[in-house]
C-alpha cells in the first residue's frame, strides 16, 4: 500500500542515497572468499569429508537464482581458500575492498561469502573497521552445496537479502546462519558440522525469512560508521598471539610469543581470565618490558571484569571485557595501530 498523500513516508519506502532507485532493488556485491560454502565434496552424503574453496563466484550465483528476486547481484572473487587460512594481510586486503566498494553510489550493500572458522574474525574486523553504514554480511556455510540438506544456498539468499535491506543499514557487521541475523561483533562459531554453529550469548539481531528482513534489536556498541578506525589508514596489524590457559602450564608459551615479535599477547585464561599464581611473575615482567597482556576467558561467555582475580591496576594488564580470545585479538591488533597506552586500550575494549 503506498503512502496517503501528504502523509511522510515510511523508512522502508524512502529513497536512499546510492539505491538504485526509489522502486527499483537494491544493488549488492558478492565478495567470495573460499570456505565450505564453495566447498564440494564427492557424494552428497560427504557433509563433513569435501574440499573447501573450490566453487567460483559465477557459479555461486547461478546457484541462486532467488537472489535476483531481492538485489541486482554480482560477484568478485577476492581470494579461494578455505578460512583456517587467512593472514592479516588478506583481512586488511579485504578490508579495502569492502571500503571502497561502498564508498560507490552504485553499490547499496556488500556480502562477503567466507569459511566458518574464521567467519567471526573478520566480521569483527570489518565491524572495527569499514566506516560505512551501508549493510555488510558475511555468511558461511557449514555443508559443501554437494551434500545433501546443504545450507550454502538459503544462507546466501538471506545475505544478499539483508545487504539489500534499508533496515540493516547502520546496524555494523551482520552474520546471516541458519536463517538468524548475528551481530558479526559478538557471534561465534560454537559447534562444528551441524547447520546451527553459529551464535551469540546476547541472542540473535533477527531473521530472514522467505526475503525479507525481520529485526528485532540494534548493536548498542561502537562500530562502522562510528567507529575510530578506518580501513583506509590501515597498511598492515601488529602481531598478536593468544595462549590458551589449563591446568599445568608452562612459562615459555608465553615467551616463545614475545620472541616472535607480538606486540601484545591475549591470554584465553581459565574462568575469568585468570593466571596461574606461578605465572603471573612472568605475565609481570613480559608486561614490563613492553608487551600488552589483555585478559580474555576460554570459557567464550560472560565476561572478565578488571581487577578481578588479579590486580590489572597494578599490574598495567588489560582485560577484554565480553570478547573471547580470538576476538580479542582483532580487537587489540586494530587498536594497536592507533595507540599503546593501556588506558585508550582498555576503554577501546569496553566501548567497542
Ligand atoms: N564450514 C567451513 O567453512 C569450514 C572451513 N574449514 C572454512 O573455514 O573454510
Amino acid at each position: 500500500m503506498g503512502a496517503l498523500p501528504g502523509a511522510p513516508l515510511q523508512a522502508r519506502e524512502m529513497p536512499e542515497a546510492g539505491s538504485a532507485t526509489a522502486t527499483g532493488k537494491p544493488n549488492v556485491v558478492i565478495l567470495a572468499t573460499g570456505g565450505t560454502i564453495a566447498g564440494a565434496g564427492a557424494d552428497a552424503s560427504n557433509s563433513a569429508t569435501y574440499q573447501a574453496a573450490k566453487v567460483p563466484v559465477d557459479k555461486l550465483i547461478a546457484a541462486v537464482p532467488a537472489m535476483a528476486n531481492v538485489a541486482n547481484v554480482r560477484g568478485e572473487q577476492v581470494f579461494q581458500i578455505a578460512s583456517e587460512s587467512f593472514t592479516d594481510a588478506q583481512l586488511v586486503q579485504l578490508g579495502k575492498r569492502v571500503s571502497q566498494l561502498l564508498k560507490q553510489d552504485d553499490v547499496d550493500g556488500v556480502v562477503i561469502t567466507h569459511g566458518t572458522d574464521t567467519l567471526e574474525e573478520t566480521a569483527l574486523f570489518l565491524n572495527l573497521v569499514v566506516k560505512s553504514d551501508k549493510p555488510i554480511v558475511v555468511v558461511g556455510s557449514m555443508r559443501p552445496s554437494t551434500a545433501i540438506s546443504a545450507d550454502g544456498a538459503l544462507n546466501l539468499l538471506d545475505a544478499v537479502t539483508a545487504a539489500g535491506s534499508k533496515e540493516a543499514v547502520g546496524k555494523g557487521v551482520l552474520v546471516t546462519m541458519n536463517d538468524y541475523i548475528q551481530s558479526g561483533r559478538d557471534v561465534t562459531k560454537r559447534t562444528n558440522i551441524v547447520p546451527s554453529a553459529f551464535s551469540s550469548q546476547w541472542g540473535p539481531l533477527g531473521m530472514v525469512v522467505e526475503g525479507k528482513t525481520y529485526f528485532f534489536r540494534a548493536p548498542y556498541k561502537r562500530h562502522n560508521a562510528s567507529s575510530e578506525f578506518d580501513i583506509d589508514t590501515i597498511e598492515s596489524l601488529p602481531l598478536v598471539a593468544i595462549v590458551y590457559g589449563s591446568g599445568n602450564m608452562f612459562p615459555g608459551a608465553y615467551k616463545a610469543a614475545v620472541d616472535a615479535g607480538a606486540k601484545a599477547i591475549v591470554n584465553a585464561g581459565t574462568g575469568n581470565g585468570s593466571v596461574p599464581g606461578y605465572l603471573v611473575d612472568t605475565l609481570k615482567d613480559i608486561r614490563g618490558k613492553g608487551t600488552l597482556v589483555i585478559r580474555s576467558s576460554r570459557v567464550g561467555d560472560g565476561f572478565v571484569l578488571r581487577n578481578a582475580e588479579q590486580p590489572d591496576d597494578k599490574y598495567d594488564w588489560v582485560v577484554a571485557h565480553d570478547f573471547n580470545p580470538q576476538k580479542a585479538k582483532i580487537l587489540a591488533a586494530v587498536a594497536l595501530t592507533k595507540t599503546s597506552d593501556t588506558k585508550e586500550l582498555q576503554r577501546i575494549f569496553w566501548e567497542y
